[in-house]
């Protein structure tokens, strides 16, 4: 406000100083302004030359046309004209694929779409914005944070006094000019030091607690999203991985943005509707009294409530545009994320021409996205760039006649403008930050979405354990959550009135000492029968074994059974995400198992529990018994999963099965990398543990080198249909009925051998003969 105004006041008060050194020098006549020569004309622009002006010329329409010759008829035709040829050409230099679909790149656009509607972008968003915000607010911002924030709305109320205060000093000091006085001199330095110290102390601290509450809310808000997200990853890939994106980005970037937009949009607005208050009550008592009092309020209102609409017509897909521009961006970086991820195979496969060109083909989405949304940005701006000017020119429009019948003052008629212009600002939040909303909308849909999903699952999980249905619960789970994470941001030895002493810690609880049994049909993602009726128990104390082809289903029904796989119906009545492994201590040790890196050995061997959670003595004696002396010792930091062969981080999850002696141990093929030798080496170790009630849960190709350790056993068998389909089924089997029929099909596989051996000798001997 101040700084405006200021600028109007030394405007006026510089050209009026001119004016008068110019009637000083020359009288009253003056020259009239004649056409300048070309060259100076171009130099220096006739705008810009005051020195032919006089009071009389300021006052004379014709002057006033000659003032802006060079604009109107040099550089205003040149600026449209190349505006025109660059309109026309620039285009073909964009380099960009206007055919390319901004999907997704698998062509699977999800299902979700961020909403551009006129409520979506106001009051939609400031229910979703307020949603996520209690997230902190409610938990561990409900001390620190609101601590914070009141801290901040004063320093900006202080900020606003003292914006005032310097508006009224700068008015006293300029006086000083006029009636010099020392006394005066005296007082008005003391008070600028008062001030200035003064705006500097809140300019300083205004910067620093805003950076200290955004990281606290940051921060919080990670915690939060990693603890919905990280329970469920495996669900979230396979449930929502097509429609809901890079949940990595999500967290780190969309949570940082949400914290810092939040706030500047909030106190944009608290800033916004004082103007509008402070503002509106000063213009209604300067309103000329031949208006109605409200009537130049009420034209400002009109006149920003066009603007909005037109703006809002004009760019409702920019908030879409920056929610794709978001998506293409992160499926950029995990692309990048996996060329690095799989170097490897990247360098045996000779595959970095490919690699290019997926990489560029997922940029080129990124090229079109930031094109289209410049086009878009361009319109906006045409009529952004045109709003504002106009409103000066409509606002002189109305107040000039008063002015020229004398009805008012130059100073009331400046008033009159300088508010007009704070209470249309006001209205016009809209126009002005309409790309900054459309953006803020972006990424309050990205997050409330995922939190939406991640908490449907942990909500599943949580009603298992409670018996509990309905979106009560959901609810409920998110409090836990929040409770959880609240105890963080209250000092610590705070009374339990400020701090949250009701913790509700998120454990889950030890296993039931039960079996686990699975009665189900299971799905695959995309919603295709994979096997129907499927019956199978794993008795704690005992090892089950499951054998089947490649590709039968072995690993689906481990998954199933440990309560990771989403997509299962199950026939005993219960809810289709109730698996019973959901609520047990299963160490399931996956095909291609990974590890975080780096890592010691202690570490790994440990993994998921801390390093210290095992007696050293412990983990040197297990280390051993798996044959696992790792030259560089314990504690040395490596990266477990390209450092250990495949084989020895085989040999390293069991060894962690042997200290954590889980209830359940599900066995995926996992000892594939290892010698017949060492594989049975590593089952008798295990067979240890079964003997101390631990239930086991293998999948094998060949049941027969393994069948000491089990003694239930199931098959699948996989039948063509006539449309080509398959039906898989889960039969369970008595070694001895099968050893028969396998050891004929063995029988006639060395017929064939013996065969083929034979015809190859007798092909050779020929050879040999005709030589
Ligand atoms: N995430 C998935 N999305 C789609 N299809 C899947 C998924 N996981 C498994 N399948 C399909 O389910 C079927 C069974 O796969 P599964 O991995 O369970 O077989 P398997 O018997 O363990 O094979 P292998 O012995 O080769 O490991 C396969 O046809 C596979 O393509």
């Amino acid at each position: 406000v101040s700084v405006d105004a200021r600028g109007e006041l030394r405007q006026s008060e510089g050209l009026l100083r001119r004016d008068s050194q110019f009637t000083n020098r020359t009288g009253n006549g003056g020259t009239p302004l004649k056409p300048k020569a070309l060259l100076e004309v171009w130099t220096l622009g006739g705008a810009l030359n005051h020195s032919h002006e006089t009071p009389e010329s300021l006052r004379t329409a014709e002057k006033e046309r000659h003032a802006m010759s060079t604009l109107t008829y040099v550089w205003f035709p040149m600026a449209a004209v190349m505006a025109i040829l660059f309109e026309a050409f620039h285009l073909r230099w964009a380099e960009v694929d206007w055919s390319l679909p901004l999907d997704r790149s698998d062509g699977r656009e999800g299902s979700e779409k961020v909403d551009s509607s006129f409520r979506g972008l106001t009051l939609r968003l400031a229910q979703r914005g307020c949603h996520l915000a209690w997230i902190y607010f409610a938990g561990a911002g409900r001390v620190k944070g609101r601590c914070y924030l009141i801290l901040l709305v004063w320093i900006h109320l202080v900020g606003m006094y003292l914006e005032l205060l310097t508006f009224d000093f700068q008015k006293r000091y300029w006086n000083l000019y006029q009636q010099p006085s020392l006394p005066l001199f005296f007082e008005l330095i003391r008070n600028w030091f008062i001030l200035h110290i003064t705006r500097m102390i809140t300019y300083v601290y205004e910067f620093y607690v805003e950076d200290i509450f955004l990281l606290h809310w940051r921060d919080h808000l990670t915690r939060y999203f990693e603890a919905i997200w990280v329970p469920n990853t495996y669900v979230f890939k396979m449930k929502e991985g097509g429609k809901l994106d890079n949940p990595d980005q999500r967290i780190h970037v969309d949570t940082a943005n949400f914290v810092t937009q939040t706030y500047s949009l909030t106190f944009g607005v608290m800033k916004m509707l004082l103007n509008l208050l402070m503002y509106s009550y000063m213009l209604m008592s300067i309103t000329p009294t031949q208006m109605h009092p409200g009537s130049l309020v009420a034209i400002a209102f009109l006149y920003s409530a066009l603007g909005s609409m037109t703006i809002h017509l004009m760019g409702s897909k920019l908030a879409h545009f920056s929610w794709l521009g978001e998506r293409c961006g992160g499926d950029f970086r995990s692309e990048l994320r996996r060329v690095y991820d799989q170097c490897e195979s990247v360098a045996s496969f000779r595959s970095d021409e490919a690699e290019l060109c997926r990489l560029q083909h997922r940029f080129e989405r990124i090229k079109l996205n930031t094109w289209q949304t410049m086009l878009l940005e361009k319109r906006l701006a045409i009529v952004q760039k045109w709003y504002s000017p106009l409103r000066e020119i409509l606002f002189m429009c109305i107040l000039a006649p008063f002015f020229i019948t004398g009805v008012v003052s130059l100073g009331r008629l400046k008033q009159c403008e300088m508010a007009l212009d704070r209470i249309s600002d006001s209205f016009s939040f809209l126009v002005e930050n309409y790309s900054n909303l459309s953006t803020y909308r972006a990424v309050v849909d990205r997050l409330y979405n995922f939190r939406s999903s991640c908490l449907a699952y942990l909500k599943s999980r949580k009603d298992e354990r409670d018996g509990e249905d309905g979106s009560e619960s959901n609810r409920k789970t998110e409090l836990a959550i929040i409770e959880r994470l609240a105890p963080l941001g209250i000092p610590p030895k705070w009374p339990p009135f400020w701090g949250g002493s009701s913790l509700e810690v998120l454990q889950i609880p030890p296993s039931p000492e039960t079996d686990l049994s699975l009665d189900a049909s299971i799905y695959l993602p995309s919603g295709d029968l994979l096997m129907e009726d499927v019956h199978i128990q794993v008795p704690r104390g005992s090892g089950v074994m499951i054998c089947g082809e490649e590709g039968a289903g072995k690993s689906t029904i481990l998954r199933a059974v440990a309560g990771m796989w989403p997509f299962v119906k199950r026939t005993d009545g219960r809810n289709d995400t109730q698996c019973t492994g959901g609520m047990a201590d299963i160490f399931f040790i996956p095909q291609k198992p990974g590890l975080p890196s780096p890592m010691s050995l202690r570490e790994a061997v440990s993994f998921p529990h801390s390093a210290d959670h095992f007696r050293d003595e412990d983990i040197r004696d297990v280390l051993q018994r798996v044959g696992l002396e790792f030259a560089p010792g314990l504690d040395s930091k490596i990266d477990v999963n390209t450092t250990l062969s495949g084989g020895e981080f085989q040999r390293l999850m069991v060894a962690h099965c042997i200290l954590a002696k889980p209830s359940f141990i599900f066995l995926d093929e996992s000892m594939a990398h290892m010698s017949r030798a060492n594989r049975l080496q590593m089952y008798k170790l295990l067979a240890e543990l079964v003997q101390n009630g631990t239930g086991l849960l293998s999948t094998s190709h060949c049941w027969q080198e393994l069948i000491q350790f089990h003694s239930e056993f199931y098959v699948i068998e996989v039948k063509k249909l006539e449309d080509g389909s398959f039906k898989r089924s889960l039969v369970p089997f008595r070694p001895s009925e099968r050893a028969e029929g396998d050891l004929c099909m063995q029988v006639n596989e060395k017929d064939k051998e013996i065969e083929r051996l034979r015809e190859e000798i007798i092909r050779f001997r020929k050879r040999s003969k005709q030589a």
